[in-house]
């Protein structure tokens, strides 16, 4: 019987501010011993809403399983039918002055760590992907999706406009022609175009067949010499990785300027008002 190591279950103490919603961690890190693979689980109800906090679990999940020497990493969601809803918009809508600063710096560095990481990294879409939730999906070497699903960067259809990075990750998947008309529509694909334009690389039908495709995709790279895949990976995207790093300051100034702007957060408003009334009917 397959034996798995639970890793990051540690109880977190709870801070008096707003959207903390556990006393929990957000994210689950599960090492299959045989594969040595690492599962990491995003646990955020409703929808793996990206709020601080598991960002900042996601984060810690991602240096643990650095740390741990495991052979891949395979992000996954616990929601049956949301991979991630993306940003946490109330994070972004009327913002609090200190914490909106360490969300988006949050954001940068579980970006950093996910399209960089070291070890070869699969998503297993099982649900929704809008967004930020694309973003992460699109950090990894590999993806599955399950069918009747959506994913992409809807960002322009929020009234938001997609930084830098996000855009490279995308570039760094799709042909440009594609990454720029769908980043410029905010289009959202299904599991079956997705497939089609090559945002993901397979379709599973059960969580369970795209966990396994995911650890099908990271045994390519049992027989590859370790420093040279990572070297090798490292070098397509140090690129994309420097840029961010050298302009974190005012990639973080220009998120703080645009979101701030009162047409933005009078749209944030109206797309969390849809969302609210939608969830009631
Ligand atoms: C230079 C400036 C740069 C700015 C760049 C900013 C980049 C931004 C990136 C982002 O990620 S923005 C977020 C974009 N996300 C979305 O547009 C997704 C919105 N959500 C949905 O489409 C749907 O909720 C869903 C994910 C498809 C799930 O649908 P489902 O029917 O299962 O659930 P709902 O009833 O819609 O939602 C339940 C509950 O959750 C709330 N909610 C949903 N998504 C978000 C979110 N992203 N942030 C905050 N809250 C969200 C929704 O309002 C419901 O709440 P209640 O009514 O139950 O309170």
């Amino acid at each position: 019987m397959m034996r798995t190591k639970l890793l990051s279950l540690v109880p977190r103490a709870t801070v008096a501010c707003r959207h903390m919603s556990s006393a929990t961690k957000l994210t689950t890190v599960e090492v299959n011993d045989k594969t040595g693979i690492a599962t990491l689980t995003m646990n955020r109800p409703p929808v793996n809403g990206l709020n601080l906090e598991l960002l900042r679990d996601l984060q810690q999940s991602i240096e643990e399983i650095e740390g741990n020497k495991s052979c891949g990493l395979i992000l996954t969601s616990s929601n049956p039918t949301i991979f991630s809803a993306g940003l946490d918009i109330l994070e972004m809508y009327k913002p609090d002055k200190e914490r909106i600063r360490a969300f988006w710096t949050q954001l940068q560095d579980v970006w950093l760590a996910l399209y960089g990481s070291s070890v070869p990294t699969a998503a297993a879409i099982n649900g929704h992907s809008p967004a930020g939730g694309c973003l992460l999906a699109a950090s990894c070497e590999y993806r599955v999706m399950l069918p009747k699903f959506t994913i992409g960067l809807n960002e322009t259809q929020l009234g938001i406009v997609a930084p830098q990075w996000f855009m490279s990750t995308y570039l760094s998947i799709l042909p440009r022609r594609e990454a720029e008309r769908s980043l410029n529509q905010g289009r959202m694909f299904t599991t079956e175009e997705a497939l089609r334009v090559g945002l993901v690389d397979e379709i599973a039908s059960s969580k369970e067949e795209a966990l396994a495709k995911c650890a099908d995709f990271i045994a390519t790279f049992a027989k590859v010499n370790p420093l040279a895949r990572s070297l090798t990976k490292q070098q397509f995207r140090s690129a994309d990785l420097q840029q961010l790093e050298n302009e974190r300051v005012q990639d973080l100034e220009k998120f703080l300027f645009f979101i701030n702007q009162p047409a933005v957060q009078k749209g944030l408003g109206i797309y969390l008002e849809s969302l609210k009334k939608k969830s009631k009917n």
